[in-house]
């Protein structure tokens, strides 16, 4: 069962919803729409299913929707026409439809919210900041209090828990933020664009700290973001708006790699894709691996200009390597082992899904194509086009519709 299940979902603002949803379906543009009714177009026809667990990215420029759809999820925006229904222990509520006290259910025990501008009550010290929400659930104060310093110690700010927002820096209030939301237990979390009033250094740990938290606690996240890298990063799935349509849904690879529009394809083009690269994506595949004539059946060319050979056995394993005819000594590559262990002149066998960022860190220690296995078996190599390709961003290519 999909935590999240966006169906044809559109959000108009204004005053003129039927009239402004009958010009959407004649093919209407936003702008025809702003003319004809003075109503405004947030999301058109979303459709989206986020699975328990996910990290699901809405990314998009300004004023393309993100907003207007995420804060339709927890009802703060006014469903126009569609349904969102949202898991509720072995149930769905539509948050489209339900009933106000329903609503109200589901904002204090299954969706919690964390906003850009972090939204701590400026009166309250940090402590009460995070049991407020555990207020609203009932909670008696001791036991209140005692969730939120467990939630503090998470988030690294137990010294702070008496002192006010303002004596925090922007940082720290959005740690406060994240420890609020993940005080309320609840499996959704939304993220309005969390991180982007702070400066890049900080943001980058606070990403580090989310993917952590939520490794740990299994949430489902809806996060939205108008920063590429940062979707990468974060995301199990990104959903690309654009003019208050989703445009593309897909695995962050996908993104990077099939990019549908030239909309995303100018996303992707500036940003570094390297860590959701993968070397599968882009090897050399075994096949295409020369042999020669003059060579036993067994032996494929990695590199003719300095004749660096490998031997592959009858099941598929590379069972010897050579450079110049002298031997190469072979490595397995193990996941967490310390890069620093390898050496120039070193063949590394690395799983084929390796990320591209190792296997560029693998190819500098050793100056050598880096071979990937499958269960032991050679499925390609990443030869220098390959490296080249992944730096030089000519990986993709955009898709006609
Ligand atoms: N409450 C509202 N009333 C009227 N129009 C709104 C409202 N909220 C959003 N809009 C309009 O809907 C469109 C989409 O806005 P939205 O905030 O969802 O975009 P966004 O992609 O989140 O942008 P940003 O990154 O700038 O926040 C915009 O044209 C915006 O002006």
């Amino acid at each position: 069962m999909a935590a999240i299940s966006i169906r044809n979902v559109d959000v108009v603002f204004g005053n003129h919803v039927e009239q402004s949803l009958a010009l959407l379906d004649k093919g209407s543009s936003r702008q025809e729409i702003i003319d004809a009714t003075g109503d405004v177009v947030g999301v058109h026809n979303a459709c989206i299913e986020v699975q328990p667990g996910e990290i699901c990215v809405l990314m998009g420029l300004s004023g393309s929707g993100k907003s207007s759809l995420l804060r339709a999820v927890n009802g703060l925006n006014t469903v126009s026409r569609g349904e969102i229904l949202v898991q509720d222990g072995d149930q769905m509520v539509d948050i489209a439809s339900c009933d106000a006290k329903t609503l109200q259910h589901m904002r204090t025990r299954r969706i919690s919210m964390v906003f850009q501008n972090f939204a701590l009550m400026p009166w309250m010290t940090v402590i009460d900041n995070v049991a407020f929400g555990l207020e609203m659930q009932g909670m008696s104060k001791p036991k209140r209090r005692a969730k939120a310093m467990q939630q503090l110690e998470m988030v690294s700010l137990t010294e702070w828990k008496d002192k006010y927002p303002h004596e925090l820096s922007g940082g720290m209030q959005q740690r406060v933020g994240l420890a609020r939301a993940f005080a309320m237990d609840s499996d959704i979390l939304l993220m309005d664009e969390p991180f982007s009033a702070l400066d890049p250094l900080i943001r980058n740990q606070l990403q580090d700290e989310l993917i952590e938290l939520q490794q740990r606690l299994n949430k489902t996240i809806l996060f939205v973001s108008h920063d590429l890298d940062e979707a990468l990063k974060l995301g199990t799935h990104i959903a690309i708006m654009e003019s208050a349509k989703i445009i593309q849904h897909d695995k962050p690879e996908d993104i990077v790699l099939n990019p549908k529009t030239p909309y995303v394809a100018d996303f992707v083009a500036h940003t570094n894709p390297l860590n959701v690269l993968c070397g599968r994506s882009l090897m050399t595949d075994v096949s295409e691996l020369d042999t020669r004539d003059d060579m036993p059946d067994d032996m494929r060319v990695l590199n003719p200009h300095d004749n660096t050979l490998i031997s592959v056995n009858a099941e598929g394993a590379v069972v010897a390597a050579s450079r110049q005819d002298q031997p190469l000594n072979l490595h397995r590559w193990i996941d967490g082992q310390d890069i620093e262990d390898l050496a120039e002149g070193l063949l590394v066998m690395a799983a084929a899904d390796v990320s591209m960022r190792l296997a560029i860190e693998i190819k500098y220690k050793t100056g050598l194509p880096v071979l990937l296995t499958e269960s032991d078996k050679l499925v390609g190599v990443l030869l220098d086009k390959d490296f080249y390709h992944a730096l030089l961003g000519k990986h993709f290519t955009v898709g006609s519709d």
